[in-house]
């Protein structure tokens, strides 16, 4: 069969079949990279007060108003366990711990509730193009029409 005889499907597959270490076609290469986003999420001194889960005690009226409490330890077990089954969910509880902090806050000028308007910012730069390029392998994996095996 000559190559130009191949339908985009295909071909795209052929690339993928050859390329699957490449980070285009690795449908896990996700985990590497969210693993990577945590580390330049905990360099940053913004973190800090989200790398544990937030002491109730001193902020009493966290309890009533955060239901579902989330920080970067647990995120980053989860990861490190293989409770994750996409990026998508690993993006799920990170916006978690920012939407708590933005609950949670009086003010839109409180430092704490800044500091996650910071932190957002760089994990929403780096985490579009990881679930991009998740969803595009996910993409060149499926068979777009039924092979005979
Ligand atoms: C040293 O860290 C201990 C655990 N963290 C913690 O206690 N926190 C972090 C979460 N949080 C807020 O997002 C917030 C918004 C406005 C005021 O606080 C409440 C305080």
């Amino acid at each position: 069969i000559k190559a130009e005889e191949l339908n985009s499907t295909d071909a795209e597959e052929v690339k993928c079949r050859g390329r699957r270490q490449s980070l285009k076609c690795n449908p896990d290469a996700w985990r590497k990279q969210c693993k990577e986003l945590l580390g330049l999420i905990y360099e940053r001194e913004d973190s800090e007060p989200f790398r544990q889960p937030s002491d109730h005690l001193s902020y009493p009226d966290n309890q009533d108003v955060i239901d579902t409490p989330m920080d970067f330890s647990t995120v980053k077990e989860t990861l490190e366990a293989g409770n994750y089954g996409s990026p998508l969910e690993f993006y799920k509880d990170v916006r978690q711990i920012f939407s708590n902090s933005k609950a949670y806050t009086s003010n839109k000028k409180s430092r704490i509730y800044s500091m996650t308007l910071r932190l957002s910012a760089l994990f929403e730069s780096h985490i579009k193009n990881i679930i991009s390029e998740y969803k595009s392998a996910i993409q060149s994996q499926k068979r777009r029409r039924p092979r005979y095996r």
